[in-house]
């Protein structure tokens, strides 16, 4: 991860324009949860409300695929695994707009070439930055990586809280979701498979 970007973020949109009818719906939403979007502790709310997911939802302004375009050649030889690991991340449920957070570990086995490492987590947060369900944000990720790289196999395990069931339903705290989509070798070759899921800590 880019020590510059937090859990993946680049700067807030602070200044982004809001359109009246957007703050009219979260005012509209403001009043219909109990309180009065009129006082003033609420008067900017709708503003800020709106630049946040504006923010939460940045990847919808970006091909995340894009970020694999530049690949390495000069790779001495080296054709095994390649994992990032426990990359923090942010998302949202697009049932209930609650936050996911979890983390995700990317694997990839190379064939001729490696992509910068950063790379890995910049499609993960392209993805993420959108309304989501875990299981097409794990798959979409892998896709990405695999269309893009060309390599003998992917793996991505993503381990994530959502808060629509520790926050609000269910209401059940330290519950983990985990996901995976297997690649070419690793979803072949149960050894490969094996070695992969052993190094990002899953067995
Ligand atoms: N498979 C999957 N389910 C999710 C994800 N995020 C949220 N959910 C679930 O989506 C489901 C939506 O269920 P619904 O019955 O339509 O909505 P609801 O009445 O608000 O459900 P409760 O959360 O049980 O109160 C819930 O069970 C959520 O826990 C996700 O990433 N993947
Ligand atoms: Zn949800």
């Amino acid at each position: 991860m880019n020590s510059e970007e937090g859990a993946g973020y680049t700067a807030p949109i602070t200044k982004a324009e809001v359109p009246d009818d957007v703050q009219d719906a979260i005012r509209t939403l403001i009043r219909w949860a109990g309180d009065d979007p009129e006082r003033e502790g609420l008067l900017d709310t709708p503003k800020r409300v709106a630049r946040a997911w504006k923010e939460y939802c940045q990847g919808y302004e970006e091909d995340p695929s894009q970020h694999l375009s530049r690949v390495f050649e000069e790779v001495g030889g080296y054709d095994e695994i390649v994992l990032l690991k426990d990359i923090p991340f942010q998302s949202h449920c697009e049932h209930h707009m609650a936050p996911i957070i979890g983390k995700a570990a990317i694997a990839y086995l190379p064939t001729d070439h490696v992509v910068g490492i950063s790379k890995l987590a910049r499609v993960l947060h392209g993805y993420a930055r959108r309304l989501q369900i875990q299981e097409r944000l794990t798959a979409e990720v892998a896709q990405a990586i695999w269309d893009g790289l060309k390599p003998r196999g992917v793996a991505v395990v993503i381990e994530a809280s959502h808060a629509c069931m520790t926050a609000r339903g269910v209401r059940t705290p330290g519950v983990n979701m985990v996901t995976s989509k297997l690649m070419g070798c690793f979803l072949d070759d149960a050894r490969s498979r094996k070695e992969v899921l052993a190094l990002m800590g899953y067995s």
